[in-house]
């Protein structure tokens, strides 16, 4: 049974889940160096922000296969040692979103009514009423960074409150943020217009520091800034003097560069300064939308089925997905087979998607003909997550061609593979939508459906050539399952593919090709 390390708290439903179909350990909490030392143990690790899996964590992995990651920021995950490694990293992409946009108009609700300090003088025993004087936020503007799924759902909710809303995102279009009642405008205007700013945005080079000095210092006086999104969004410290100086009115934060956030000055500060411990999605609901979410990608993954929402493999719809997995199964049978035709090593792979495939996204193609290319020098250590990867670093010039025209089956993928040993190529078809079918060999028809062990040979097409190799193989005890033979002309070049039912032993190859009319003799495992 699989093994899967929860190492952050995580909803019950999720643990169920995972339960199913794996041995799970629960270790909340767990501390760095205890991750390093038991990793190489688990085939699964599950976390939300606490875990932090650096590429010291990766390497160490021995048997990993995926990384699941219930929430949506990533940042806490090395993306590129995990891809590297043919680790699939997921997340959930939607399952706090409401809890995350509901936290951030709390923040904005309690910065304006002083709720925090309220209710702590009260509590102190003290009836204070008229220093606890607020604003409101209805006909302010509020400026929106980041018009994600959060951005999106704080803006529904900030004009249901009669707000305006201005708001900053390159990449979304003009028209999606008029349907959502907000005026795109440039980020030095938001700044300059805004009464809240509230942030939605990943953190990126870009927009590392994207609230610093000199942006503080274009905002208006009564300006209340709000992170709800990821820690070094603002440079704290430079937030720190504006609001210590009385530059604006107020900043509420749940994320901070350093997490947990420990000493820091904004601490010291009193009402215009609002901090929660990264709470954005802890809500019941958001847990359990999360746990789930995450636990199901990780179930499959380990029962060998695709993740939904891997973030370092491209997404596929569920229906693409489904319409696509018997060609992604035959693209990488076609491409371990041309691999072990082109002798081992490939400098160049032309994909051709034939007929009905020719209209459709090749990427996935690519990518499993790719792993198929590779397997044979990589084994389980190539899979979907780094074939391009493993594949540009090899220097492999990979092209794809289409020809919608075909029309000798429905859809049909022809690998062409040029390396030291010269140029091969195969075709395979699928019959009956699922039945995988080697359909040519380099110019050579052919009808045959992969097995686990073949045996294929270039030959010229004379009598007792078929007879002879049947002798041989028999004189070994391999049993013969099934054979086909491709020609052009009679008595020309021909091919022959045996299917065998079992490997073939050592040395016999050596006397195959030493059959007068072969010219060369393959031994094939798929
Ligand atoms: N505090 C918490 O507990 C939680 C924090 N988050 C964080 O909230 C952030 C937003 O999450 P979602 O809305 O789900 O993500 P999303 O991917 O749906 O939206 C992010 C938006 O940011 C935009 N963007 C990217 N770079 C930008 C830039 N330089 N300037 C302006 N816009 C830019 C994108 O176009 C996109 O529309 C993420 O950082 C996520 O990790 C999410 C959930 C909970
Ligand atoms: O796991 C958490 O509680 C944090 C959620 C979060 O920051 C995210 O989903 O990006």
């Amino acid at each position: 049974m699989p093994k899967v390390l929860v190492s952050d708290a995580i909803d019950q439903a999720g643990i169920e889940i995972l339960t199913q179909v794996a041995q799970v350990t629960y270790e909340p909490d767990l501390s760095p160096a205890t991750l390093l030392e038991t990793i190489p143990q688990y085939d699964a690790l599950m976390i939300r922000s606490g875990t932090k899996v650096t590429a010291l964590v990766i390497e160490a992995a021995q048997r990993l296969r995926i990384i699941g990651r219930a929430g949506v920021g990533v940042d806490n995950v090395d993306l590129q040692a995990a891809t590297r490694k043919g680790i699939v990293v997921v997340n959930s992409p939607e399952g706090n979103t409401i809890a995350a946009a509901e936290h951030a108009i709390a923040l904005m609700m309690s910065l304006s009514r002083h709720v925090g300090e309220a209710n702590a003088s009260l509590k102190a025993g003290q009836w204070k009423r008229s220093q606890f004087i607020g604003v409101e936020v209805y006909k302010k503007t509020i400026g929106v960074v980041g018009l994600g799924r959060i951005g999106s759902h704080v803006t529904r909710v900030a004009r249901a409150l009669g707000m305006q809303i201005v708001a900053f995102d390159p990449y979304i279009s003009a028209e999606r943020a008029q349907q959502l009642g907000a005026r795109l405008v440039d980020l030095e205007q938001l700044f300059h217009e805004a009464d809240y700013i509230t942030l939605h945005v990943p953190r990126t080079p870009e927009t590392t520091h994207l609230i610093n000095e000199k942006t503080l210092a274009s905002m208006k006086p009564t300006a209340r800034i709000i992170n709800c999104a990821r820690g070094g969004l603002i440079d704290e410290q430079a937030l720190y003097v504006a609001l210590k100086e009385g530059r604006i009115a107020g900043a509420a934060l749940d994320v901070f560069e350093n997490e947990p956030l420990g000493e820091s000055p904004l601490c010291a500060l009193g009402r215009e300064v609002i901090l929660t411990p990264h709470l954005g999605a802890s809500t019941e609901e958001a847990q359990t939308n999360v746990a789930i979410d995450v636990a199901e990608q990780i179930r499959d993954v380990l029962l060998g089925l695709p993740a939904r929402t891997a973030v370092n493999i491209p997404g596929l719809r569920a229906e693409v997905l489904q319409e696509l997995k018997p060609y992604l199964e035959l693209a990488d049978t076609l491409g371990n087979l041309v691999g072990q035709l082109a002798g081992g090593r490939v400098d160049a792979l032309d994909i051709r998607l034939q007929g009905i495939l020719a209209a459709k996204d090749a990427q996935p193609i690519v990518v499993a003909a790719l792993k198929g290319l590779l397997t044979p020098a990589l084994r389980e250590r190539v899979n979907f997550v780094n074939a391009l990867l493993e594949a540009k670093e090899r220097g492999i010039r990979v092209t794809e061609t289409r020809d919608s025209a075909f029309a000798d089956y429905a859809g049909s993928i022809r690998l062409e593979a040029r390396g030291p040993e010269g140029e091969r190529s195969v075709t395979g078809a699928l019959l009956a939508e699922d039945e995988l079918r080697i359909t040519n060999i380099d110019e050579f028809p052919i009808s045959v459906a992969p097995s686990r062990y073949m045996l294929i040979t270039l030959h010229r097409d004379m009598p007792g050539i078929i007879g002879k190799v049947g002798s041989f193989l028999g004189s070994y005890n391999v049993n013969i399952a099934g054979m086909q033979v491709g020609r052009k002309l009679v008595r020309g070049d021909a091919v022959m593919m045996v299917s065998l039912d079992d490997p073939l032993p050592e040395g016999l190859l050596g006397e195959i090709e030493s059959v007068p009319g072969i010219r060369k003799a393959y031994t094939v495992n798929l």
